[in-house]
């Protein structure tokens, strides 16, 4: 038995005698490829197309609207939204910079979509802010509604509620708050002459206040910043139609002067914080709107007159009725304000 196997042992052996492994490529196998490529110029073609795709993604711009990007431009705009077309404060490099610069140099691929805005709107769930907050989120940013309520309503705003691109707080913004944000849109303050006269000392702190609040925010994170101030900026103006420069005529000890002086403070400061800070800023007065939305006891001449007319009362006329207004669709004053 042990000799059978010594004898198996030998079988084997014999075996492993007669492998013959694969005979190791020679050196020029593995250069071949390398000739191949430098054969006929072929590595100059293929550098040359990788030079001409890297071109082709960055510099040539995309396709996207001028309103989106590039320095400011004036734009034209009705005679019921005016504002100051101030220089774009050009930042060295920010990858979430707003509208000023959210697309220079052509950087995205094309094929790919514009990267939503984060932005904050005071006052969202107002007449005005509500529909600002429509059109913001119709376009694909994230909107942040910030409102203490005071004429504000939810109901505005909750056809957005569990949309992930929306965001309500209940805050007034003449406490500080921190938000990481792209851009500002400050519209919290009672707009109607009935509301802003209710609590006049409130109105012009929250001018003044909640603007310094939100512009210290602006700086803080390096947002644009879009005050909405108002035609009463003018005052009882003595030019009509009023032009962007005009200063006005304004009774700074008057019932209206909370919110006159107030907005003109607002204005002042914002125009400080892009002068001194390089805060990217825009002002739109906004003279008198109307549309849906709007409370039926706003008090403005719009709703009342329609509110009287449907319970079948005479028109209430103040004064001697020779004042004029100009008076603007709320949609298109939102078209604009998102335009500036
Ligand atoms: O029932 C009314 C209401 C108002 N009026 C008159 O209609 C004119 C317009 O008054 P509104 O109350 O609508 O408001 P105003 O035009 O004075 O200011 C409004 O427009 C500019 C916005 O920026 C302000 O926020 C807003 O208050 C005023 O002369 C007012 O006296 C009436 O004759 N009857």
């Amino acid at each position: 038995m042990g000799s059978e196997l010594i004898y198996r042992g030998h079988d084997s052996q014999l075996a492993t005698d007669s492998y013959s492994p694969k005979p190791i490529k020679p050196w020029f196998a593995v250069t071949q490829p390398i000739r191949y490529m430098l054969r006929e110029q072929r590595l100059v073609f293929v550098l040359v197309g990788i030079a001409i795709a890297t071109l082709f993604f960055t510099v040539i711009p995309t396709s996207y609207p001028a309103s989106y990007g590039g320095a400011r431009g004036h734009v034209a705009i009705s005679d019921s939204l005016s504002y100051y077309p101030v220089e774009t404060y050009q930042r060295a490099y920010n990858p979430r910079v707003g509208f000023g610069a959210v697309n220079s140099g052509g950087k995205i691929p094309l094929g790919l979509k514009r990267k939503g805005l984060r932005i904050v709107v005071t006052g969202g769930a107002g007449f005005v802010g509500s529909h600002l907050v429509d059109r913001l989120i119709a376009r694909g940013d994230s909107v942040i509604v910030v409102d203490n309520f005071f004429t504000g309503r939810k109901e505005n705003v909750m056809h957005h509620f569990g949309n992930p691109n929306f965001e309500l707080i209940r805050h007034d913004v003449v406490e500080p708050l921190l938000l990481e944000v792209d851009q500002i849109y400050h519209l919290a303050c009672p707009a109607s002459p009935v509301h802003y006269k209710f609590n006049p000392v409130k109105t012009i702190k929250t001018n003044v206040v909640g603007t310094l609040n939100m512009l210290g925010l602006a700086k803080r994170v390096g947002a644009r910043f879009l005050l909405t101030s108002t035609s009463e900026v003018y005052g009882d103006p003595l030019q009509h139609p009023q032009k962007e420069t005009y200063w006005g005529n304004v009774n700074p000890i008057g019932v209206r002067s909370c919110y006159d002086e107030g907005k003109r403070t607002a204005e002042t400061l914002t125009m400080d914080y892009h002068r001194g800070a390089g805060v990217e800023v825009r002002i739109a007065r906004i003279f008198n709107t109307y549309g849906p939305r709007m409370c039926i006891d706003d008090g403005r001449v719009v709703s009342n007159f329609v509110a009287q007319a449907l319970r079948k009362e005479p028109l209430t006329v103040y004064g001697d009725g020779k004042q004029t207004r100009s008076f603007q669709f709320v949609s298109d004053l939102v078209r604009l304000t998102e335009t500036i």
